[in-house]
């Protein structure tokens, strides 16, 4: 380094400031169970994918173990449009006749996870793309007969995943799920994580979307918030829409023994690390007050 471009004194008070809030989060994360669910919208370019991958990347290197579980609807809607097919929406879940779960096991397991696997590997890291078929991770059951091939998972059996912590290996997750009679259910990204961080008894699960985090109703994001209050604000109308589905998710996974929910803008630089190494966070934090 020369004279010109050594780092000024502020420049070090301000690192070593920043390190010292960073060192307890990163001594408080280590060893943690993050799932962090990856939403088809939280995807979008290839700069977004990089910065995620980094993260993930970054987390594993400093002892925490992160699972990823992601969605994809974007790029299930781009494939079926190609072939002429639109999807109905019920409840923010796709009706999924025979032919569309080809399509959605494809999407997801392939392309979409195979493009996570390669972003992270490339960032240095190591990670393996399965569903919830394999190892009988997710087992589920019609959620309702309207809805042909999309699931409920009622059991998930993630101790074959400690095998993948112990080499250091990252899980994607697609969500698909495995029918007791040999179905293929498509399960909703959000629900998918959610069942899997209880499984795992998760200290985060973060889920990435396309809002910086829950927003009142004067549509300014809360940092941190209760299951009571998030009751509340559904009842009022002010979480709404695809919002639902992910709040009730967050609920259930507290419920579950997940110790907090975040959830968060994927699109943002670095979300999952300003998520868990700043003192501010990154989004809206729900947990059970202790
Ligand atoms: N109270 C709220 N705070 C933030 N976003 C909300 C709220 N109520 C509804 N939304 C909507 O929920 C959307 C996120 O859900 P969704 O589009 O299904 O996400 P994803 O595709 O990432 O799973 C936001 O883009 C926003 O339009
Ligand atoms: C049942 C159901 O709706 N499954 C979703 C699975 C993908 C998903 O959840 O993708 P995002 O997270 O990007 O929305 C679907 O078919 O679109």
């Amino acid at each position: 380094m020369t004279a010109d471009t050594a780092p000024t004194d502020t420049d070090w008070v301000a690192t070593a400031r920043t390190l010292s809030q960073a060192l307890p989060l990163f001594q408080r994360y280590a060893g943690a169970t993050v799932v962090i669910k990856l939403g088809g919208h939280a995807m979008g370019s290839d700069e977004a994918m990089r910065s995620f991958a980094r993260d993930i990347v970054l987390m594993s290197h400093v002892g925490v173990n992160p699972v990823i579980v992601h969605g994809g609807g974007p790029m299930i809607n781009a494939t079926l449009e190609q072939q002429g097919v639109v999807s109905e929406f019920v409840d923010g879940k796709r009706v999924t006749d025979a032919a569309t779960i080809e399509v959605v096991e494809m999407v997801l397991s392939g392309l979409v996870g195979k493009r996570i696997v390669q972003a992270i590997n490339a960032e240095g890291g190591r990670a393996i793309g399965i569903s919830g078929k394999d190892a009988n991770l997710m087992i589920c059951e019609q959620t309702d007969p309207k809805l042909g091939f999309v699931g409920t998972p009622v059991e998930c059996n993630p101790q074959f995943l400690q095998s993948l912590r112990d080499t250091k290996t990252i899980p994607v997750i697609a969500p698909i799920g495995a029918g007791r009679n040999g179905e293929t259910f498509n399960v909703n990204g959000d629900t998918a994580a959610g069942a899997i961080a209880a499984a795992l008894k998760a200290d985060r699960l973060l889920l990435l979307t396309d809002v910086a985090g829950l927003k009142d109703a004067s549509g300014d994001v809360v940092s941190e918030m209760t299951p009571e209050a998030i009751r509340q604000m559904t009842a009022e109308g002010v979480i709404k829409g695809g919002m639902i589905p992910k709040t009730q998710t967050a609920l259930d996974a507290i419920d579950g023994g997940v110790r907090a929910v975040v959830i968060l803008d994927g699109r943002a630089p670095h979300a999952c690390i300003l998520e868990l190494y700043t003192a501010q966070g990154a989004g809206s934090l729900i947990r059970t007050p202790r």
